[in-house]
């Protein structure tokens, strides 16, 4: 393994193949005629312009292309333009409301996009607030000078007046959607934080202490995975380091999987963090927000006004100037991964960007990945653990409930219903865990063996209730995709036989509350799941609920396993667990574990001993054995043996490239071109065709669920032992796929790194 290869990454190329330079070349820096501009433009390659009055690397400009205008990001200023002069148009227009993105940034986009097979323009723009990359923003009388400009303004308006400024310069709509209510100056900052009331600090435990001593010794670059079980303290870990960070005077950058469901969250992090970095001093990003808010919070970053930056997967890509440490929360989290146009790990991106910038990065969980977790073993993350519970003595009891002799009552076997019974009495919680929403996942014709299918997908549709429509009146069902999302009515009688009694098959989560509502008649019973949280604000009420007690039994999905900490919770009962352990996707067993054991860690948190039941056909299996035992290390060592004796990650580097089309045979017709292409070996470059012996390519196949919204997929898994070796295969491969796929007339995309297969 070469020595600068971390986590899942690794080192920026510096081999000529990359098209992308980020030295200014010799026509200066000032003044420069041509620019080099990335786009975002599904097209590899960079697009030249003239700037008249000069521009410089990392500055945004409004160009033309095509019929449209687009905000684009200087990446070169050449001496000469790759194309006839006569042909090169003039920028629309340099902007100058913000200075040029840093080198750091522009070397960690080139990065990415060189990692994942991505144009440039595709990295860096979707990665800004989208107001910076949208030319009409500054087009017009109103947005005359930006929307930085505007904020700007408004900003140094506000900070005068103190008293009366609302109300009488209220925005125009279109500006309001850019600025946000508080609008905080840096001096403003300075003033506050002395009026603050002072947090009292919990005292660290011995582990906490031990981890904090460790982590605050560290300077440079330095991966450190925090393996704290659940409820253990890995929080108060992160403050306490980042306050010092704060202190020392630089920034700190705080990624976590949600925000929108942990509200208490932010405001702890606010809370404490601001004590030190002023009001305003924590900036928050994450995919709720409006354009203009999180156009203003990524400013404050920027411009170092904010001190911390919490936020989602999407906040890795925002310029830090003064960048101090790194901390990903929740590692394992497969929400750091982007499912769609740059599917990039955040987790790793976050490893190389703190090695780039030599600042220490704090990977926590109580159940980190196969692949962090190797890291740790083999010493090249250092690791430090918390073992304990920082409230609890202990942590919850584990018991499985052997479901194969036992009459279940509506699915729900008799030990579990006396354990609810019995919190009900003392006045705890209890939660049920069902990661399946809907009435029933599929509907069914007893008589002729009929089934609810999508028309458009190989899939079934899922049974829905509908909520009534006045409060106690009937709800009606309907049949719902949960794949292209198609919707239709229940059938009176099955299409097929005429039969009149459909049946519903198996339960979800709509239809254990109802069942629970009749078993506890007189339990406040609520369901936590996609579809009761559609409203806006309807997931944080319900949680707020939970936290003040309203509720006995909450029915959820995997939207309440993670992060909360329930105080009252003593009991958590597991169902239908059995249905990710035998399922074809190597990671299905360490992401059921992981699920597992953060839903278990919700239960007892505050001290009052805890129990949770899992029912299950396979109470012997390995997994659920480690589980009642607490041992992840057990698992971990399991699984990972596993995974060497199959030569699959961390043991081996994978890629994964799909297509789509209308028919499935298309799509596999491509996916053999573009195999049968890396068989042709031309002899032109040697250094190639001497990697392509450590690179192994799949048969392609049909995707499990191979038609969704009437369109056909298959894939194609190319795997090594090497990671250069699968990257410098890729670089060569994502030059010729865009022509096959073009001939093959199908949509494809490449996947580095994939989590699901
Ligand atoms: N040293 C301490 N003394 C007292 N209480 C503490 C201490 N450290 C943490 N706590 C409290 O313990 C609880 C659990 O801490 P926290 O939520 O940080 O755990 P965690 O490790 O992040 O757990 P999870 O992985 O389950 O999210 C919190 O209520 C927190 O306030
Ligand atoms: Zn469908």
């Amino acid at each position: 393994m070469a020595p600068w290869s971390v986590a899942g990454v690794s080192q920026l190329s510096t081999s000529p193949s990359v098209p992308v330079s980020l030295v200014p070349s010799p026509g200066g820096e000032e003044g420069a005629t041509w620019v080099r501009v990335a786009l975002d433009v599904p097209l590899a390659g960079l697009f030249d312009y003239r700037a008249p009055a000069g521009a410089r690397v990392g500055q945004r400009a409004i160009v033309s292309f095509g019929r449209r205008e687009m905000v684009g990001i200087v990446i070169e200023t050449p001496v000469a333009p790759a194309v006839a002069v006569e042909q090169v148009k003039d920028v629309v227009q340099m902007l100058d409301d913000l200075p040029p993105f840093p080198d750091d940034w522009l070397k960690l986009a080139a990065f990415a996009a060189d990692y994942y097979q991505r144009p440039l323009g595709e990295v860096m723009l979707p990665a800004l607030p989208g107001p910076l990359r949208k030319p009409a923003a500054y087009q017009g009388l109103r947005a005359a000078g930006g929307p930085v400009a505007r904020l700007d303004a408004r900003a140094a308006r506000a900070a005068k007046p103190k008293r009366t400024r609302r109300k009488k310069d209220q925005a125009p709509d279109d500006e309001r959607a850019l600025t946000s209510e508080e609008n905080v100056s840096a001096s403003e900052n300075a003033e506050a934080t002395s009026a603050l009331p002072p947090v009292s600090l919990p005292t660290l435990n011995a582990s906490q202490q031990e981890a904090v001593e460790a982590l605050s010794g560290l300077s440079g670059f330095k991966p450190v995975l925090l393996h704290g079980v659940t409820g253990s303290g890995k929080t108060e870990v992160y403050l306490r380091v980042a306050e010092r960070v704060l202190r020392e005077g630089r920034q700190v950058m705080l990624l976590v999987p949600e925000i929108n469901l942990t509200p208490q969250l932010e405001q702890v992090f606010r809370r404490r963090l601001e004590a030190i970095a002023g009001t305003g001093g924590v900036a928050v990003l994450h995919s709720g927000l409006a354009d203009g808010e999180r156009l203003q919070a990524w400013l404050r970053a920027v411009r170092g006004q904010a001190r911390v930056l919490l936020g989602t997967r999407l906040s890795l890509f925002t310029p830090l100037p003064d960048l101090g440490l790194i901390v990903v929360d929740e590692e394992h989290d497969p929400s750091y991964k982007q499912q769609e146009g740059l599917r990039y790990s955040a987790r790793d991106l976050a490893i190389w960007r703190a090695r780039d910038r030599g600042v220490p990065i704090i990977l926590g969980s109580a159940t980190p990945s196969m692949e962090t977790w190797h890291h740790a073993q083999t010493g090249r993350y250092l690791l430090l653990s918390l073992p304990q519970r920082a409230l609890a003595a202990e942590p919850p009891r584990i018991r499985l409930l052997d479901t194969r002799n036992v009459k279940l009552q509506q699915g729900l076997a008799p030990p579990l219903l006396q354990a609810v019974a019995q919190r009900l009495e003392k006045g705890e919680q209890s939660l049920i865990f069902l990661n399946r929403r809907g009435y029933a996942p599929v509907l069914h014709c007893d008589a002729c063996g009929w089934v609810s299918g999508c028309p458009r997908c190989s899939a079934y549709m899922v049974l829905h209730r509908q909520p009534p429509r006045v409060p106690g009146g009937p709800g009606r069902h309907e049949l719902r995709c949960h794949h292209c999302g198609w919707q239709q009515r229940v059938p009176m009688a099955c299409p097929d036989c005429g039969n009149q009694d459909l049946q519903p098959m198996g339960r979800g989560t709509q239809r254990l509350e109802e069942h629970l509502g009749e078993l506890f008649p007189g339990a406040r019973i609520a369901r936590i799941d996609a579809d009761s949280t559609r409203r806006k604000g309807s997931a944080q009420e319900l949680f707020a609920r939970m936290h003040a007690g309203d509720i006995d039994i909450l029915v959820g999905t995997q939207m309440v396993a993670k992060g909360h900490d329930f105080q009252n919770l003593g009991f958590v009962g597991v169902l239908n667990a059995d249905a990710m352990l035998f399922s074809h996707d190597f990671r299905a067993p360490e992401r059921l574990f992981a699920q597992l054991m953060q839903v278990a860690g919700r239960a007892g948190r505050a001290g009052t001993p805890a129990e949770v039941y899992i029912q299950t056909g396979y109470p012997e299996q390995p997994l659920y054995q480690a589980l009642v035992r607490h041992d992840y290390a057990g698992f971990a060592r399991y699984a990972l043996r596993e995974r060497e004796s199959a030569g699959l990650p961390p043991f081996a580097y994978q890629a994964l490239l799909t297509a789509e089309a209308r028919e499935l045979a298309q799509a596999q017709a491509f996916l053999a071109q573009a195999r049968a292409w890396t068989e042709r070996t031309d002899g032109t470059d040697s250094s190639q065709a001497a990697d392509m012996s450590r690179i192994t390519l799949y048969d392609p196949v049909p995707l499990r669920v191979v038609r969704v919204a009437n369109v056909e997929r298959a894939q194609l898994l190319v795997e090594s032992d090497s990671r250069p070796a699968l990257q410098g295969f890729l670089r060569a491969w994502a030059g010729v796929l865009p022509g096959l796929a073009a001939t093959a007339r199908v949509r494809w995309h490449l996947e580095v790194d994939p989590l699901e297969i």
